[in-house]
């Protein structure tokens, strides 16, 4: 006999509660709607903190002093290297590979070699000092796993930069420039954190059997990648490219949805009027585009995010903008989601560490809808 709650069915979840969180607030400070990581709203946040003081806010609970911020910049800094056995295994993967798969097991080898592997799963203080490591190791797999797939080799990570900056220093071997730091830089911090996404509720589902930290993380890179999550950000550019000019978007638009398409970097499940950050991301894209003289690529994506408000009433998503972005700033595509899951690892570890203090394991149930119950029959009887 199945009871009330069983009968109750959410298909993918949607609009159901499984956590409280203290981490982020899809209804955004004094309840107008937005997002806020830890009470901040993110257009506070966004231009005005560097990824290292957002991570610190996720990971601490509060934005750091001007000696803390110092204190976690030298910690970070310190653990920015990956093993070289880590290198090693990057080079024998085929180069055809996703390089999300490739930061799928780069997160796993780094489990092997952190220097608390062997802390207990529920340890608050080892939790948080591995999620710091990971947040400055995934940059340097990324980059190095990046260059390897170029035929180049890793670049050591560079002390005196910040974190964007050192990431695109060890990515194209040039230091950036102060605009392109601060404009990659504050994509990370508007990528850091979303509540309970698909990736964050995974690494959640994964620490609540009482797993560890890097192995929920896994889980989480595994998930992003699906282009309904973070892969759109690499389909996204490709909408643009096949649109290629602004005359021909809305019957490019026109044509994909009535072959029923989904078109990549807008909708959401929760933000049905937009994305705020897909509104503070598109100014700054108009703004690099301007100062690099090129605004060709905003002249394309004007008209299509038009038809896609006039046809189907969807507006952008953050994975819409951020792929203009990371194209004016030079980066090949296949790494834009790789970049999203380097700059989340923040908000999966939070997330992770929230789970982890107070867990209580995740194991929802499903409505059965297949055979009738039968017979098994001898092996002669069947067919
Ligand atoms: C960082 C992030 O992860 S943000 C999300 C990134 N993902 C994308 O950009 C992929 C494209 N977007 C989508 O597929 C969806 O909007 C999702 C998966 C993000 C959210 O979708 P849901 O909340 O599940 O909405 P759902 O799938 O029920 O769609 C509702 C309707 O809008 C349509 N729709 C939703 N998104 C899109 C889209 N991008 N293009 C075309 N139609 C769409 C659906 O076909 C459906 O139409 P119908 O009612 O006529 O059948
Ligand atoms: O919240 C979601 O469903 C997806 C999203 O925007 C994110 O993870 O940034």
């Amino acid at each position: 006999m199945s009871s009330a709650s069983e009968d109750k069915f959410f298909p993918g979840l949607e609009g159901v509660i499984s956590n409280e969180t203290a981490i982020a607030d899809m209804q955004g400070t004094q309840g107008q709607g937005g997002l806020a990581f830890r009470g901040y709203a993110i257009e506070d946040l966004a231009g005005s903190v560097s990824y290292e003081e957002t991570a610190f806010l996720l990971l601490h609970g509060d934005l750091p002093t001007a000696a803390q911020l110092d204190e976690f910049n030298g910690r970070l800094r310190a653990s920015r290297a990956i093993p070289g056995a880590l290198i090693d295994l990057l080079k024998t993967v085929p180069r055809s590979i996703h390089p999300m798969d490739t930061l799928r097991t780069a997160v796993s080898v780094l489990a092997h070699f952190d220097p608390e592997v062997t802390a207990p799963v529920q340890d608050h203080d080892a939790n948080v000092r591995k999620a710091e490591r990971l947040v400055a190791q995934m940059a340097t797999a990324v980059a190095a796993a990046a260059r390897i797939a170029r035929g180049q080799e890793p670049i050591a990570p560079k002390a005196e930069l910040g974190h964007a900056a050192n990431f695109l220093y060890m990515l194209n071997g040039t230091d950036p420039t102060g605009a392109q730091a601060e404009a990659f830089d504050l994509s990370l911090t508007l990528y850091a954190e979303h509540e309970l996404n698909a990736s964050t509720f995974a690494a959640r589902v994964t620490a609540s059997t009482l797993s560890d930290i890097h192995s929920a993380i896994v889980s989480a890179v595994g998930t992003l990648k699906g282009s309904l999550h973070g892969g759109a950000n690499e389909k996204s550019w490709e909408v643009l490219e096949q649109v290629g000019d602004p005359d021909r978007a809305e019957q490019w638009i026109q044509d994909a949805l009535a072959r029923k398409e989904r078109i990549m970097g807008f909708g959401h499940r929760v933000y049905k009027t937009g994305d705020p950050r897909a509104v503070i991301l598109k100014e700054h894209c108009r703004r690099v585009a301007a100062e690099i003289g090129d605004d060709r690529w905003e002249r394309i994506a004007e008209p299509i995010e038009r038809e896609m408000t006039r046809q189907k009433g969807l507006p952008p998503n953050v994975d819409w903008p951020s792929a203009r972005l990371y194209h004016y700033l030079g980066i090949e595509v296949p790494i834009y989601t790789p970049i999203f899951a380097m700059a989340r690892v923040a908000g999966w570890s939070a997330h992770v560490i929230e789970q982890l203090d107070h867990n209580r394991l995740m194991r929802p149930r499903a409505r059965y809808v297949g055979a009738p119950h039968r017979p098994v029959k001898p092996i002669a009887e069947r067919g």
